[in-house]
């Protein structure tokens, strides 16, 4: 597909499903195949750990050979490829490392600021729930987080810094859905994303009832099959 054409399918507001797929872990070329034609609204590339500027590039290359949008989630500087459709820049609201409050976005901004197309940046206002989770430990999130508190986080980056998307993730388990229904109560007009353990269609039904748009990645590369039957399980609802 064409550039020119891409630009026009990247709508965020229609997304439903999404497929994470890590740079840092294999897929045969069968398997991804399967994951950019299975009818998902897009992928994402990203992962937290082993991230580089080659891995990534790599693998945009062959997801480009589908006409499935694709976008990098980013997470180190070294590792912002160009040519995706868009960039979704995680914020991670409750971070208590100061290092991830700011530093590491001056110290991107420093380099790529002056090359960025605004229009292609998304900024996921994200919260952190698994504490065993790469992330978690790398930007040393405080994840005991009450429903109540959900939903001032959900105001902040909704109503307080007006960001895109509003990232509720569990990465490597699942989460519990009536934390993405007290956020969902409240947002009006941030994107909910959910991510986190979606391992079956009804764990994917289940969330979407709340969380505008799911996110799923581990399963890809544990059991594909079920992975695929999570993109119907969303797509008939509503
Ligand atoms: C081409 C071009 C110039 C494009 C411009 C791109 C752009 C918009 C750049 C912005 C500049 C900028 C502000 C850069 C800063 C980037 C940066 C350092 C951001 C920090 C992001 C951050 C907080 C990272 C920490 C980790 C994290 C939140 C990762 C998100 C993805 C995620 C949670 C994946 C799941 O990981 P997990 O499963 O837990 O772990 P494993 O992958 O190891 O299993
Ligand atoms: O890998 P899983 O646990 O499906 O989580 C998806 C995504 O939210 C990770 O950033
Ligand atoms: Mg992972």
């Amino acid at each position: 597909m064409k550039a020119w054409r891409r630009i026009h399918i990247l709508n965020i507001q229609t997304w439903k499903h999404v497929f994470k797929l890590d740079p840092d872990k294999l897929i045969g070329d069968e398997e991804l195949e399967m994951v950019c034609e299975s009818g998902t609204d897009a992928i994402i590339v990203g992962g937290t750990t082993n991230v580089t500027f080659d891995n990534t590039i790599d693998l945009l290359s062959r997801i480009r050979r589908y006409a499935v949008p694709c976008a990098l989630e980013v997470s180190n500087v070294e590792a912002i490829v160009p040519g995706f459709d868009a960039y979704f820049v995680p914020l991670v609201l409750n971070a208590q490392n100061p290092e991830w409050i700011f530093n590491a976005y001056i110290e991107g901004l420093k380099e790529h600021g002056p090359f960025i197309k605004w229009d292609e940046v998304f900024v996921e206002g994200y919260i952190v729930c698994n504490p065993d989770s790469a992330v978690a430990r790398l930007t040393e999130s405080r994840t005991n987080i009450a429903q109540e508190e959900m939903k001032a986080y959900a105001r902040l980056a909704d109503q307080m810094l007006k960001l895109p998307i509003f990232y509720i993730e569990y990465s490597g388990i699942y989460g519990d859905v009536e934390q993405v229904r007290a956020a969902q109560k409240v947002v009006q007009n941030s994107r909910i994303f959910y991510g986190g353990g979606i391992r079956s269609a009804e764990q994917a039904a289940e969330m979407a009832q709340w969380a505008d748009t799911i996110i799923v990645g581990n399963i890809i590369y544990e059991n594909l099959e079920q992975a695929l039957l999570t993109v119907q399980a969303v797509k008939k609802q509503k």
